[in-house]
């Protein structure tokens, strides 16, 4: 039966590039509403999940079940994005408008003011006009997560969004992390920083493509064994294997 506190259910996912199969049998329930951390070495998976999550990897194997009503909110690490966009960084945030607009379609006053907010939340109303390409590589960040905030999502999965930002700016990021969720999002990000895992809801931990255990939150609601639990952190174990479930690893998160 399923759980309305659930935002995503990952159900046996595999995922691949080519012939090489990078995330293995994937169980896993995101609570909504919540903030959850991945983590994990570098090439353990965690971009690879979060493009599952967001449905632009397709699954090799499995099922992803998503219950949030907007299209999810991907922000991706600014060294996936080419220098060449002949965009500005107003232009950047905007474009988080275009799921509700349109590509290229004129912004209405309300679309303009969610931009304009956006970008003050990041720091960057000084540097609105300038071409995207000449920024540095945190400024670059900071506006693809103010594109991010510009979604107004419920579901807001971010691929390590601290990289490359300066010191201050990485320590609001759980912060807006946590403004996000007081509004009503899911927040899904991947991070190496052990700060801001510490400070997410949940966490699950990627080793080698699998998902290896998870740790849930003194506040989190006392599962409902009838209902299937609440969102819980845990890998959630398919019907079968219920009783062989990876423990929970808080030590895992605390060395992410
Ligand atoms: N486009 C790609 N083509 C082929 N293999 C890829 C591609 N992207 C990632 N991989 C491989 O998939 C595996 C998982 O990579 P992924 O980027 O998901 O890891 P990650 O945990 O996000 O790493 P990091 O912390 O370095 O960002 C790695 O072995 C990586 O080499």
């Amino acid at each position: 039966m399923h759980t309305t506190h659930a935002a995503v259910e990952l159900r046996g996912v595999a995922a691949a590039y080519g012939a090489a199969t990078v995330l293995h049998e994937v169980w896993a329930r995101i609570p909504a509403r919540r903030v959850t951390a991945l983590l994990g070495a570098n090439g353990s998976g965690k971009s690879t999940l979060l493009g599952v999550v967001a449905g632009v990897h397709v699954p090799a194997a499995g099922a992803v079940e998503r219950f949030h009503t907007a299209r999810p909110a991907l922000v991706v690490q600014h060294s996936a994005v080419s220098d060449a966009l002949p965009v500005t960084v107003r232009d950047t945030v905007a474009m988080g408008r275009w799921a509700r607009r349109g590509p290229w379609r004129p912004l209405a006053a309300r679309d303009r003011a969610i931009v304009a907010s956006s970008m003050r939340r990041l720091g960057l109303t000084a540097l609105a006009g300038r071409p995207l390409g000449g920024l540095s590589g945190g400024q670059r960040q900071r506006a693809l997560l103010a594109q991010g905030l510009a979604q107004h999502s419920d579901l807001l999965l971010l691929d390590e969004p601290a990289t490359g930002l300066d010191a201050a700016t990485q320590r609001e990021i759980p912060g807006i992390l946590e403004e996000l969720r007081a509004q009503g999002a899911t927040v899904v990000h991947a991070t190496h920083d052990p700060e801001a895992a510490r400070r997410a809801d949940y966490r699950l931990h990627l080793h080698g493509g699998r998902l290896v255990g998870g740790d849930g939150p003194d506040r989190a609601p006392a599962p409902d064994p009838e209902a299937g639990a609440d969102a819980g952190p845990e890998p959630s174990a398919p019907p079968d294997r219920r009783t062989t479930a990876h423990p929970p690893a808080r030590s895992a998160a605390a060395h992410p």
